[in-house]
């Protein structure tokens, strides 16, 4: 369970403030008008902005204070946050260690990772030998091996095409539900949502509203909803 205890972040002339818990497992989606403060809620979560007042709590631990690399939290941004003079065997390594040469064991994770994905055979290519596709498919493989409880992504598939970003998306809540992990995902594509969510947290204006089943959500949309829907 993820706790946001009156969480308020000041960042110039911008507030977010957070006042929710995500239960254990779900797959949220965090959704909102452009410049709300999505992208602000998952770097609190993530450790890269400090907390101005507020208490984060993870199964009851205080974590507030505790910087990124010791959070138990895997991030995915747009770029896929892929080493490019790295291959795709490395790059999904480096979910499991910073060092370059791994163990037996630690390299047919990785390459089981590799396969899981649909990128059996493409190990030693680099992110430029690779589609936009297959190279989301080498940052969700790096989920795989990382396994850790909380996974962040914002807005992770919006450089691809409709078709592919449904299959990249059922693909994270796919690699989430064989971790156990959480799942937050900001996307700008309600059939994204629609197609993965359990919950949406709405984030309008600095605001974020505690998560509501999707079913919940859209039998009662907040106003900002519909015009964000275009
Ligand atoms: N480093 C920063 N310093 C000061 N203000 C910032 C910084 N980063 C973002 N902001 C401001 O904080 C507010 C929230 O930004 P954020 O990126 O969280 O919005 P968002 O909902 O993710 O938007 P989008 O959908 O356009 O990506 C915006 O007003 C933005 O201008």
């Amino acid at each position: 369970m993820l706790n946001l205890t009156d969480v308020y972040l000041r960042q110039d002339d911008f507030e977010l403030r957070a006042n929710l818990t995500i239960g254990d497992g779900r797959c949220v989606a965090v959704m909102g008008p452009s410049g709300a403060g999505k992208s602000t809620l998952l770097s609190i979560l993530g450790g890269f902005q400090t907390l101005t007042s507020g208490r984060l709590t993870w199964h009851d631990a205080d974590i507030s204070d505790v910087p990124p690399s010791q959070r138990n939290v895997a991030m995915v941004f747009q770029d896929n946050n892929l080493f490019p003079h790295m291959t795709a065997f490395q790059n999904v390594g480096l979910g499991i260690a910073a060092r370059l040469k791994l163990r037996k064991a630690e390299v047919d994770r990785v390459n089981t990772a590799l396969d899981a994905v649909g990128l059996a055979g493409l190990g030693a290519r680099r992110p430029s030998e690779l589609s936009g596709g297959q190279q989301s498919r080498v940052a969700l493989a790096r989920l795989l091996v990382q396994r850790k409880p909380l996974i962040l992504m914002d807005e992770p598939f919006s450089a691809l095409g409709p078709a592919m970003r449904l299959e990249m998306a059922d693909l994270a809540r796919d690699i989430a539900e064989r971790t156990s992990a959480t799942l937050l995902m900001v996307s700008h594509d309600f059939k994204d949502v629609e197609r993965i969510a359990d919950d949406v947290i709405w984030v309008e204006a600095g605001v974020c509203l505690p998560p509501q089943p999707l079913s919940e959500f859209l039998a009662s949309p907040p106003s900002g909803f519909t015009d964000y829907l275009g």
